[in-house]
């Protein structure tokens, strides 16, 4: 599976739940996926029919998404089309028929169309799955219903025995049911993710029309559009749509347009050019939405509130999906609240009408939120999330609070006294001395509040309202098509401990509404993540080679009449600017370079890096950044080690040396102690080096049991001193352990994700010399178990030691001995026997073998996990290291093996 994913796409690992999903689905298992937008539910189809060698179909309701998809595939090597109206080539059904591709795309009308024989031709050809994306269209609940979808259990007889699963980014419990109903899946291996999109930063802000902030809008894009980076506005209506068109345009932004009423032709034509960077702004409404699958959106403007939580989800979904930093800001007016009954219009029944009054309610609090955003959306799709994410416009911005207790007062005071029969209109009218007819006839004129609050706008009002109900002071309730608004029981509390002359402080921020400032800081606070995706990571040179090589990519991609993404990912040049590659192996080693890319573009690209980076005074084969670039809080620092720790980092991450091995290096004038060793590479992944993290933890007995015992010291003793640390923690953890836990704190997101549950338990076994009770918890575990230590005692060993240069001289030790008791620098070769498949030979005799492309691959078969390159050079003794680096590069660069976390694997 891992070298499918690297073959075709290009990556080395799997993200989150992939891994389990693909394996189900080769075990004949169906699914239920349900993922966030952009996490990569599509790869979840696509690895199991290049695995398994048979075909994938896949469901998909819209035929420009079918077009982008099989463009992209294209590009990755893999055999794929779609049928569908649109598709002018007759032959793609017979070539289905007969196993032809990897992956067929369809619509949902035309996989109920097809007659059975053409089923029964592809079953006999073999079929390794059915995938239906973007399932939730299959139920009535989900907002985005489509009957078609409904006939698809017609399949389901035809196609018994073949793995059904459903995708999708948007499913509440309710339409997951659904789902697994209507596909008549069976024993369902049902796996959903988290909602997060950690790379998106939230922002929302109130504006008022009119000239002025559309000429800050402009300002916003250009910058965007000066990096080379897409951006999507969305409009709530198609006047909208054409206005904005026209005001970038007449600033000289060239900007697509997609709205319902634009004729079929012009809509494809606008999508096309979009996705292949012809112009770098679409315009649109929520037509172009679900299923826009461009990865470098950086920027997803919201002009005026959504219908609803679902499609301001989906709709910003579609921004980031490469997982760099990217921007969605929403901007709302008041006006906007008011078009519940717009929306009603589409409702067919009370219920449905409801649901989307409901649903609308639920935009509007996100708009008028003082906290934090990602965790409103979380928890509105059933998932809790720490109270400030750190990245949305509430939880960055330093918001000035105000003692509002009198207002607060007045305010719930007045709604009670109107008996929370009513919107929030007529309680403020009143507060603000209104004598409308409304009023005076209801006679709320004669209530005490009448006319205290007239010195404050009724928006201010109105702010204040809405913070009150999103801290459940107030809550709104829909009745058939209108809400009102009554006090809550906390807000009664807070008006039984209230006398007209005291109230009890209460502290609420203050808004750009309240201040009247809604224009002023439209989108300056991303100013910083807007100047370019990728700037925090790069040199200014770097900065430089990045853009040429955005160029680059854009006219090898217009001369092949496909997109740029489709070539490769932002995130791959990136990386490619970074490390400027000097050879085909370790361009091919980057992460998002497939064997088609090499086929295709592997020269042309050496070449243009190598002349662009002499242009630019860069050197090649620069250090790598391994800490991710699309979390921008973890800027690696990159000082200079010192010439020890450097060469400590690389015999142990590049070299795949233990740190017992390298604190006893047989080259070194004196031993030093492992905990200096520890030392080195704690510092080495402090400055940014690359730093295999699982391998270490498992290294340093880091549980995830001991783990989690430290946070609890840190959190109780604080962080400044270790002693204190130490002393609340049982007598076995040690130092480097607290260490280490407080350092990967520090570096946060990057390395902590890896720590998420599940990657935990997908990590099992080891590759260093712990038993195995230690290596069963441990934090980060990295390979599989194949061998327990007993099995290690009756194998043949071969002690290595070094000469001065550094190269490994077998020397032949009792094929009978205890591991243990033979020799204390034999880590290497005990990696290699422990990730021996229990059917690897038994013995290591003692010969001097010569490496040859063959011998090696065929010796490396045997390492389902991989081999560092120490044991490799141990093994080959009969070559020179020279020689051996050569062939494995060569091999490398031609996809024959592949090199991860300082591993090597067959392909
Ligand atoms: N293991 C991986 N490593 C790196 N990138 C990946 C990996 N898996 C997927 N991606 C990339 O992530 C991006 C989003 O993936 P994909 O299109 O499958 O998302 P999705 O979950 O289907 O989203 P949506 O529901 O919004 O359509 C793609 O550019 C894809 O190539």
């Amino acid at each position: 599976m891992e070298s499918v994913l690297k073959k075709y796409f290009g990556y080395s690992t799997f993200r989150p739940y992939q891994k389990e999903i693909v394996e189900q689905i080769l075990d004949g298992r169906d699914c239920l996926v349900v993922m966030a937008t952009g996490s990569g539910k599509s790869l979840c189809y696509q690895v199991p029919p290049l695995v398994a060698k048979k075909t994938a179909i896949v469901i998909s309701p819209l035929i420009s998404l079918m077009q982008d998809q099989v463009m992209a595939l294209k590009q990755r090597g893999i055999r794929v089309d779609y049928l569908s109206s649109a598709q002018t080539d007759s032959s793609v059904s017979q070539k289905a028929e007969r196993g032809e591709y990897d992956i067929l795309y369809m619509t949902p009308e035309k996989a109920c169309v097809l007659p059975p024989s053409f089923w029964s031709r592809l079953l006999i050809a073999g079929i390794c799955l059915l995938a239906v994306d973007e399932a939730h269209c299959i139920s009535e609940w989900g907002h985005d219903f489509r009957v078609e979808y409904k006939r698809l259990d017609k399949l389901r007889n035809i196609l018994s025995n073949v793995p059904f699963v459903g995708l999708t980014a948007t499913a509440t419990e309710k339409v997951r049911n659904d789902i697994i109903n209507s596909l008549k899946l069976k024993d369902t291996y049902v796996a959903v993710g988290s909602f997060d999109r950690q790379n998106l930063f939230y922002g929302v802000k109130s504006f008022n029309r009119g000239s002025s902030f559309f000429d800050k809008l402009i300002q916003e894009i250009s910058k965007y559009v000066e990096n080379s980076c897409s951006t999507i506005i969305y409009c709530t209506t198609i006047n909208d749509v054409e206005q904005i068109s026209k005001s970038l345009h007449q600033a000289g932004i060239r900007a697509g347009m997609y709205h319902g009423q634009m004729a079929n032709k012009a809509r494809e034509e606008s999508h096309r050019s979009f996705i292949r960077d012809e112009f770098l702004v679409m315009v649109a409404t929520v037509a172009f939405g679900m299923g826009i699958d461009k990865p470098n959106i950086r920027y997803v403007i919201h002009y005026g509130c959504p219908k609803s939580l679902e499609s301001y989800y989906q709709e910003s979904g579609r921004c980031g999906r490469d997982g760099i930093a990217s921007v969605c800001w929403l901007y709302y007016s008041r006006s906007d609240f008011a078009k519940a009954d717009y929306y009603c219009g589409e409702a067919h029944s009370a219920d449905q009408r409801r649901a989307i009054m409901e649903s609308f309610i639920c935009a509007q609090h996100y708009c008028m939120l003082t906290s934090c955003r990602r965790s409103y959306l979380l928890n509105y799709f059933g998932e809790n999330n720490a109270d400030r994410c750190g990245n949305c416009d509430n939880c960055t911005s330093e918001r000035k609070e105000n003692d509002m207790s009198r207002e607060s007062f007045l305010l719930m005071g007045c709604i009670q006294a109107c008996g929370g029969h009513y919107g929030l209109n007529l309680p403020i009218d009143t507060l603000r001395g209104s004598r409308s007819k409304k009023i005076l006839d209801a006679m709320l004129d004669k209530l005490p509040f009448h006319g205290l609050g007239k010195n404050l706008s009724a928006n201010w009002w109105k702010a204040l309202a809405h913070q009150l109900i999103s801290r459940d002071y107030l809550v709104e309730t829909v009745r058939d098509m209108y809400k009102t608004v009554s006090v809550s029981s906390k807000g009664q509390n807070f008006l039984s401990s209230c006398t007209p002359d005291h109230q009890p402080p209460l502290y609420l921020v203050v808004t750009s509404e309240m201040t009247g400032d809604e224009n002023k800081e439209a989108g300056e606070q991303d100013e910083e993540l807007s100047a370019s995706a990728g700037s925090h990571i790069f040199s200014q040179a770097e900065e430089e080679l990045y853009k040429m090589l955005l160029g680059e990519r854009t006219k090898l991609a217009r001369a092949r009449g496909t997109a740029p993404y489709a070539i490769c990912g932002d995130q791959t040049l990136q990386k490619i600017a970074l490390t400027r590659p000097s050879t085909k192996a370790r361009l091919a080693n980057i992460d998002g370079v497939n064997q088609h890319l090499m086929k295709m573009y592997g020269d042309q690209f050496l070449r243009c890096i190598q002349l662009l980076s002499q242009q630019l005074n860069l050197p090649m084969d620069g250090e790598s950044c391994t800490q991710s670039p699309l979390v921008k809080k973890a800027a690696p620092r990159l000082e200079k080690l010192t010439p020890a720790k450097l060469e400590a980092w690389k015999m142990w991450q590049e070299g795949g040396f233990t740190i017992q091995r390298i604190a006893n290096y047989p080259g070194r004038a004196a031993p030093i102690k492992e905990q200096t060793v520890i030392e080195y590479l704690l510092e080495a992944a402090r400055d940014g080096h690359p730093f295999d993290w699982p391998r270490f933890c498992v290294e340093i007995g880091l549980s995830k049991e001991v783990f989690s015992n430290i946070q609890e010291a840190i959190a109780k003793v604080g962080k400044e001193k270790l002693k204190p640390i130490k002393t609340e923690l049982p007598e076995d953890v040690t130092y480097p352990q607290i260490k280490a836990s407080l350092l990967m704190q520090e570096l946060g997101a990057g390395v902590l994700s890896s720590s998420h549950p599940l990657s935990y338990e997908k990590h099992r076994g080891s590759n260093v010399n712990i038993d195995k009770q230690e290596r069963s918890d441990c934090l980060f575990q990295t390979e599989e178990k194949h061998h327990t230590t007993e099995s290690l005692t009756s194998t043949g060993i071969i002690v290595s030691s070094g000469d001065k240069n550094g190269r490994t001289v077998p020397e032949i030790n009792g094929g009978s001995k205890s591991t243990k008791e033979s020799a204390p620098c034999n880590d290497d070769l005990l990696i290699a026997n422990k990730r021996r498949k229990s059917n690897a030979p038994e013995a290591e005799k003692v010969e001097f073998r010569e490496a040859t492309e063959s011998s090696i691959l065929s010796w490396l078969e045997n390492f389902e996990n991989g081999v560092a390159l120490a044991d490799i050079l141990m093994h080959f003794s009969g070559s020179t290291k020279e020689s051996i680096i050569e062939l494995l590069t060569d091999m490398e660069a031609e996809f024959l093996i592949f090199r991860k976390n300082s591993m090597y694997k067959v392909m």
